[in-house]
């Protein structure tokens, strides 16, 4: 593309001003302008002078040729932090669709000013060896505060501020008249408020195993000739991919560069981070959502200012300001928590590529069960794969046992656990070994629904079934309103209504009525509400606190417990009935990464998993712990269905209080992405078509090319700015969407 014009974003901080600006660029500028950096233009009616920032050139303009103005000159300091971000904002903006404001709230998480923990300490700055014949001078003009100042500086060399103005009872006008005179002088000094506190001796790294250290030769040889690739490590469960990382970020480190590294929310634990911390001691910060605004905002600046070398984080750590970026690490890159659920709906794996290769940085995205979108771009050559195929210590992968749920009850077995569990349950709690039993399922139990006549509870605001909680009371998880449970059911009458299906409570009491020895611990939502359970959970468990640890999810992720050599799925198909087309993605890595729980010491594992489809091919891949098996059927299925990664999808969301308008303004936007001759599918009603009382209507389309795509959502954008519906009915794009709507 040409550089006849540029595109320019005038004053990042101004609300209003949330456009693109289009100026000429002269000749003498063409040669040297960059996309990134700063400029001066005129502004404005009165052609004020304004800095602005260059996000994009283009060969002609849509304004009048002489209307548009000219660049006054490139400002000199190049392409700065402060730029690339908002370069950064530019294309999550285009990428994802949204706004450029919400873009830059994005990438510049901590925008207000925030207090900085500062103390404010006053110095003497004359030479001492005058202290005496000036305070001579001060007694003799009776500047009596004047004088205990400087006496007390000539004893201290320093004084705090506050004991200045409380001890001493100097005023502000005095110290700031011994200023002017350059006598003293006053200093701020700025402390940061370091979360990661706790003192953790540094441990020499362990040495790496043949199939670990091939890898790292390769990368620093990469980086000696200045080759900057999205690497994907796939590795099993435990064969060591934290290792790499941290090797990978040594390689870095003594190029005198830094490196972020993301990781799931619910995975960052104490351990991760103890483990990052015994190798990089205080050259290492953490962000994650439990640190004050405060803290958030010191971890930014120390980042920035070269404090640190390595910041670990949750999916907005990707925007630590670091001067010099050379590696980004995604641990668990199929993780869905890695899109974001606001506007703008950006993935932190795609976007730390687009920022790794603006910043001349190297991409490390590891899991044991790559998602499909990553293992296709590796196997067609986007990424460079890299495999872990044995686990490290030579501990052995778990056997895994399929238990149909069908022939449990056909044998009589009414009991939520299979035989077969049951019995290697037994086995552990005789030998003191610890297991593990997941589901994926909150709350005591399911719906609750009328078993005469079918009717279910639902919420009358969201249009989902109400949940049963404590002391008798319905509540809807989307919106919190509560019932009391009825004792009749208000459909039919019939005294038979109820709770049904299975949660962790009923899992755990099940526990003690079969197996009233057993000392159990239950992780789930419920119980982990408190800022540190969590974690206090997980160091019970692992100092032998509980034989039995029952939870959802947040089990599975990322621990590593040698004493843990049985884990049994309890219901492996309650993720594979969801309307969604990553369920049997999202079920093979549930099993696979918690059946990799089990046997991560030198005692081995089992792994029990209970379903009502042990045929499904993701139940089998999973059991096999075979990627590459599940991997040739999922994609077959995306492409015969035209699903993303093979096709594109978008996601147009419409939400509004007034259904007449929500069905209206969808309906006009579908036709018009039929007329550009688009796949489109809808407008129709969401899975959850109201909520908080608002309409919810979606429409998709799908294209095998993710630019066109942009297209059409440039061109809902524009049409919408003319709509004045709008203003009442919330529109929002979603690219390759990770839930259903
Ligand atoms: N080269 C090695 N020599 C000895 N022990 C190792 C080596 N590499 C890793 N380990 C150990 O093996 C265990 C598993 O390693 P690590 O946690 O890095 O695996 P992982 O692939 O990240 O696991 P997961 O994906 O299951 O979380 C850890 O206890 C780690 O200290
Ligand atoms: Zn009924
Ligand atoms: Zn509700």
């Amino acid at each position: 593309m040409g550089k006849l014009y540029a595109d320019i974003i005038i004053d990042i901080s101004h609300e209003a001003l949330d456009r693109v600006f289009s100026y000429k660029v002269p000749f003498s500028l063409r040669e040297e302008i960059q996309i990134g950096q700063q400029v001066a233009v005129p502004f404005g009616r009165g052609n004020h002078e304004r800095k602005g920032f260059v996000v994009g050139f283009s060969d002609k303009t849509d304004y009048e040729e002489d209307k548009v103005k000219e660049i006054i000159r490139i400002e000199p300091g190049g392409v700065t932090a402060e730029s690339r971000m908002l370069n950064l904002a530019y294309w999550i903006r285009e990428h994802y669709g949204s706004t450029m404001i919400q873009a830059l709230r994005t990438v510049l998480p901590v925008q207000e000013k925030m207090n900085r923990k500062s103390s404010r300490w006053i110095e003497l700055k004359i030479d001492p060896v005058h202290g005496p014949a000036l305070l001579e001078e001060y007694f003799g003009r009776h500047y009596t505060a004047k004088a205990r100042l400087l006496a007390a500086l000539l004893d201290q060399n320093r004084i705090s501020w506050d004991q200045a103005s409380h001890q001493l009872k100097i005023s502000k006008s005095t110290v700031d008249a011994m200023v002017r005179e350059d006598v003293i002088r006053v200093v701020t000094e700025y402390y940061y408020r370091n979360p990661n506190q706790e003192m953790i001796s540094r441990e020499a790294p362990v040495p790496l195993n043949q199939e670990q250290q091939d890898l790292i030769d390769e990368f620093r040889q990469d980086l000696m000739r200045e080759e900057h690739k999205v690497y994907l490590l796939h590795g099993v469960t435990g064969s060591g991919k934290t290792e790499v990382y941290l090797a990978a970020i040594e390689e870095v480190i003594k190029r005198g560069e830094q490196a972020i590294v993301l990781i799931p929310e619910i995975a960052l634990t104490y351990q991760t981070v103890q483990r990052f911390t015994k190798r990089f001691g205080d050259r290492v910060s953490i962000l994650n959502s439990r640190l004050s605004k405060g803290e958030k905002y010191d971890q930014w600046l120390r980042a920035k200012q070269g404090d640190v070398d390595v910041i670990i984080g949750p999916r907005s750590a990707l925007f630590v300001p670091f001067p010099n970026l050379g590696l980004i690490v995604i641990d668990e890159e199929h993780e869905s928590s890695y899109k974001s659920e606001q506007t703008p709906k950006y993935h932190a794996r795609e976007t730390a590529i687009q920022k790794a290769s603006m910043e001349g940085a190297s991409v490390i995205l590891g899991s044991a069960t790559p998602s499909v979108e990553s293992y296709k771009n590796a196997l067609e050559g986007r990424y460079c794969l890299w495999e872990l195929t044995k686990r490290a210590q030579n501990a052995v992968l778990p056997r895994v046992y399929i238990e149909d749920l069908r022939e449990e009850l056909k044998a009589g077995n009414r009991s939520i656990f299979s035989r077969k569990l049951r019995q290697l349950m037994e086995d552990r709690l005789a030998k003191g070994e610890q297991m593990m039993l997941f589901l994926n399922r909150r709350g005591y139990a399911g719906f609750v629904s009328c078993r005469s006549c079918g009717h279910v509870m639902e919420c009358p605001h969201c249009d989902v079934s109400m949940t049963y909680h404590r002391e008798g009371m319905l509540k809807c998880h989307y919106c919190g309103y509560e019932l009391p449970m009825p004792k009749t059911c208000p459909e039919c009458g019939s005294p038979y209504i109820g709770t049904f299906g299975l949660g962790t409570q009923k899992v755990e009491s099940a526990i003690y009525k079969e197996f009233p020895q057993a000392r159990v611990l239950r992780m789930d939502m419920d119980t982990t509400r408190k800022k540190h359970s969590y974690e206090e959970i997980l160091k019970a468990f692992s100092k032998g606190e509980a034989d039995i640890l029952v939870g959802t999810q947040m089990i599975v992720k990322g621990h590593d417990y040698a004493n843990v050599t049985l884990v049994g799925i309890l219901a492996a198909d309650l993720s594979l009935h969801a309307n969604d087309y990553r369920a049997g993605e999202r079920t093979f890595q549930l099993l696979t990464q918690a059946a990799g729980r089990a046997g991560r010491g030198d005692k081995g594992g089992e792994v029990v998993i209970q379903t009502y489809s042990p045929e499904h091919y993701s139940i089998v891949a999973a059991a096999k712990q075979d990627y590459k098996e599940f991997y040739q059927q999922e994609i077959g299925y995306r492409s015969l269905m035209k699903y993303p990664p093979v096709w594109q999808m978008l996601v147009i969301f419409f939400s509004g209080r007034q259904e007449e308008e929500v069905r209206d303004l969808s309906q006009k936007a579908a036709d018009i992405l039929k007329r550009m001759e688009f796949l489109v599918i809808g407008p129709g009603e969401a899975s959850l078509a109201r909520m908080k009382d608002q309409y919810r209507r979606v429409i998709y389309i799908k294209d095998a090319d993710y630019q066109n795509l942009i297209r059409a959502k440039d061109e809902i954008e524009r049409w919408l700015e003319q709509q004045d519906e709008k203003r009442n009915i919330l529109v929002n794009f979603d690219f390759n969407p990770m839930n259903s709507y």
